[in-house]
């Protein structure tokens, strides 16, 4: 076999089981390896102690990992890497709710279906589970709620600093982040800016387990209402700027009935602001062309092209007026509610 024709038979192997690392990660996360593991080497067999697991089958799990980066086998034993600490709890970077997120029990129930759905263009998320994916998750998997709610918090911590530098919310009054999960956004938006005022909207289940700093006795509760409420029914607060970040990724009616409610909910020349990553603007499209699939099977929806998003934003009445890159990897769409709605159609 060629040089060429050997990589290719290699690519496709380790892709087609690329579900094993992930189950590989999860259980990394699960076990608690990475803060078993210190700054020192250790063997699988000191680890398999500190984890509570049998060393042989230890020793296993952290070589397929190694192979893929996520720790470093080491002097007979192994070593964080750059990866693998962020599967620690401790560090202000952990992303290990998002690793456990992303392979929670439900992904594996809806990966199967991925050729139906591209056939049907729906997920079909409902029909099997006979409700929609947030009411499932809320009513049947509150577990799986929590981890949700954590890992996007800690996805947000990567960039709610850049975000809130980028917004520039010079003589504006008030501020809403429509759909703002626990709200580390929010919180550092108001940090930043001691003159704002602002509100966090989510759903009632979200919202009972906010940023601590947003809470009634927190240094920003004064500062901040909690609006709970469905944003694809409306959205019932009153601001200058309307923040919705990592939200627009349901089917198109939803996301143009969330941004229109929006929209009503805005004066006249109100600012509304779309952060998303794109499917065609972002260094990560190995996570984003993915994610973009998970979501068309959990909620029907999907990862923006540029286009695609800015089609909404103006299907919905607003006037775009600024589009460019936040943090390494989000985009920041700026748009403004028509002085005349009814111009616009
Ligand atoms: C991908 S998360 C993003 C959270 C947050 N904006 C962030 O970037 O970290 C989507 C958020 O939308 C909220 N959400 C989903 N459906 C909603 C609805 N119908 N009305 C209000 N919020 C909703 C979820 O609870 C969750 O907090």
């Amino acid at each position: 076999m060629t040089a060429p024709a050997l990589e290719a038979v290699t690519n496709l192997r380790r892709l087609a089981l690329a579900a094993g690392h992930a189950a590989a990660l999860r259980a990394a996360a699960q076990l608690g390896v990475a803060d078993a593991l210190g700054e020192e080497p250790a063997s699988a067999a000191e680890l398999a102690h500190a984890v509570n697991a049998e060393p042989g089958t230890l020793d296993r799990l952290l070589r397929a990992l190694s192979s893929q980066g996520v720790f470093a086998a080491q002097g007979g034993g192994y070593a964080h890497t750059a990866v693998s600490r962020l599967l620690r709890t401790d560090t202000p970077r952990s992303l290990r709710d998002m690793v456990l997120w992303a392979t929670e029990p439900w992904t594996w129930t809806v990966w199967p279906r991925l050729a139906d759905a591209v056939r049907t263009g729906k997920g079909g998320f409902a029909e099997v589970h006979g409700k929609d994916f947030f009411t499932y998750l809320y009513e049947d998997a509150p577990e799986s709620a929590e981890v949700f709610n954590r890992a996007m918090t800690q996805a947000s911590r990567l960039s709610s600093a850049a975000i809130a530098a980028a917004l520039d919310l010079r003589g504006e009054l008030t501020v809403v982040d429509v759909a703002g999960g626990h709200g580390d956004l929010i919180a550092t938006v108001l940090e930043r800016d001691p003159s704002l005022r602002g509100a966090l909207f989510d759903l009632p289940g979200v919202l009972t387990e906010v940023d601590p700093r947003l809470r009634d006795d927190g240094a920003l509760g004064d500062r901040c209402r909690l609006v709970a409420g469905d944003c694809r029914e409306s959205v019932p607060v009153e601001a200058d700027v309307f923040i919705l970040k990592n939200v627009l990724e349901w089917d198109d009616a939803n996301t143009v009935a969330a941004l229109r409610n929006v929209a009503a909910s805005a004066r006249p020349g109100g600012r509304v602001v779309v952060v998303e990553n794109l499917v065609d603007g972002s260094p990560e499209t190995g996570f984003t062309t993915a994610m973009d699939l998970l979501l068309l099977l959990n909620v029907d929806g999907r990862k923006h092209l540029r286009q695609s998003l800015l089609r909404l934003v103006q299907e919905a009445g607003l006037t775009v007026t600024d589009v460019r890159p936040v943090g390494p990897y989000l985009h920041m769409i700026d748009s403004r509610v028509p002085e005349r709605p009814g111009d616009t159609g």
